[in-house]
């Protein structure tokens, strides 16, 4: 079956915060917040959900589950799941885990909201690198945990762990757990062992728990390898697995996530206290993902290799000053434009409102990102052609920039 990832899909009227949401999340304001755009002109390449329909295979099982006419409380009781997402670990990252050890949650950001609670201690401390999604903060502040940050080093647009000081904050006895992000949103790198084995040890070593958070590892850019934490070390059970088919298929607003917790104990107060009841529509959903969505992944990696090359031509055409690298991983292309914008611009209020645009900028990504924006590609290639047009437009003021063949 051939899917098309071209068919331009109206949100509008869905409670999506893609379309109806930016205000609050981007500006922080109210939804009186105007533009010289009109809602429905906007580019949205921000908020990391797909413009590309949910996969057929997965919608059908949810329509196969609302036709046995109940959706009372559930829990995840039948083996066919855990067989399901053992297989998709087993064929795609060789890498497998008892049964007992698989936990569900209502997405990743609870899992990391309750998981920092029931692993730190009060006065504790979180290591995370930056530049990193927003809510890995945001989990330590919501357990009034204090933040460490090591910087990642960025070479050109090249990201890599700093491990002098990594090792250095990692070494500090107040700092007891790691969130650490595989494939790494925003840089979209994906760790290689090398560096995994050296983030490992040292966590290991100064006996900091690691939250491993592979939510995008199966977008990777064709012939990458995505390779688990955990995988590397199985005599620990210090290392928490995250992982969802959420953002590969396109069905966040389902919020259903595995967590794989190998720590006894630490499943056990997981077991205790986190709310175990779960949609039956999700828990449907996921598992057709795992079973059936492997045909989708692979047409979806192809088209949005081809995003990210025709993205990286017209950089380097349009955006000359710019530095840019197709990410290893995820649909999020992470692009250096302090070359063309002064330092103290607002730069998703400048996109907004100059080129209706709604993206997202380093400043939202904790610390060691300014002057960076990220874009979105998961989207119809005629929706992030007109989207770069207005970008390279607005940037090098260029009265039509020329369509770039790829
Ligand atoms: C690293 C990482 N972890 C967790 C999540 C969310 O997991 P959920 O709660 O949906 O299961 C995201 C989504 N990233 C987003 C969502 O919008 N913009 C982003 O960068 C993410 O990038």
């Amino acid at each position: 079956m051939k899917y098309d990832f071209d068919e331009i899909i109206d949100r509008t009227g869905t409670n999506a915060m893609n379309t109806d949401g930016f205000r609050q999340y981007i500006f922080n304001a109210t939804e009186d917040m105007k533009f010289p755009f009109k809602d429905e002109e906007f580019i949205r390449m921000w908020i990391a959900d797909m413009e590309f329909a949910t996969p057929p295979e997965i919608r059908e099982a949810v329509k196969e589950r609302l036709d046995r006419k109940i959706m009372g409380y559930s829990q995840v009781f039948d083996p066919a799941y855990y067989e399901a997402v053992s297989n998709w670990m087993n064929r795609y990252y060789d890498w497998s885990f008892p049964k007992e050890h698989l936990e569900t949650s209502h997405g990743i950001i609870p899992a990391l909201y309750e998981l920092v609670e029931y692993i730190c201690k009060p006065n504790e401390k979180v290591l995370i690198v930056t530049p990193s999604y927003g809510f890995f903060k945001s989990a330590a502040e919501h357990n009034h945990l204090e933040l460490v940050c090591s910087d990642l080093i960025n070479e050109q647009g090249h990201y890599s762990i700093d491990f002098a000081d990594f090792e250095a904050k990692a070494s500090d006895e107040q700092v007891t757990l790691c969130i650490f992000c595989n494939p790494h949103n925003p840089s979209g790198r994906v760790w290689t062992t090398e560096e995994l084995q050296r983030v490992g040890e040292i966590c290991l070593k100064y006996n900091v728990w690691v939250i491993s958070d592979e939510i995008h590892c199966d977008l990777l850019r064709t012939g990458r390898k995505h390779t688990p934490l955990a995988k590397l070390f199985p005599d620990t059970d210090r290392i928490v697995t995250c992982m969802s088919p959420s953002k590969t298929f396109n069905m966040a607003g389902l919020m259903f996530s595995n967590v794989i917790i190998a720590n006894e104990g630490l499943r056990t107060i997981w077991q205790t206290r986190h709310y175990g009841f779960k949609n039956p529509l999700s828990i449907a959903a996921t598992q057709a993902a795992y079973e059936h969505g492997d045909e989708w992944l692979k047409q979806l990696k192809t088209y949005l290799d081809d995003n990210f090359a025709f993205v990286d031509q017209y950089v380097k055409r349009d955006l000359p000053q710019a530095v840019f690298h197709i990410p290893e991983a995820t649909y999020l292309a992470w692009i250096d434009i302090r070359a063309y914008v002064p330092k103290d611009v607002n730069l998703p209020l400048f996109f907004a409102e100059q080129a209706g645009v709604l993206l997202e900028d380093g400043h939202m990504f904790v610390a060691n990102g300014g002057g960076c924006i990220r874009l979105n590609l998961a989207c119809p290639r005629s929706v992030l052609e007109e989207g770069l047009r207005r970008i390279s437009t607005v940037l090098v003021n260029k009265s039509e920039s020329e369509p770039v063949q790829v």
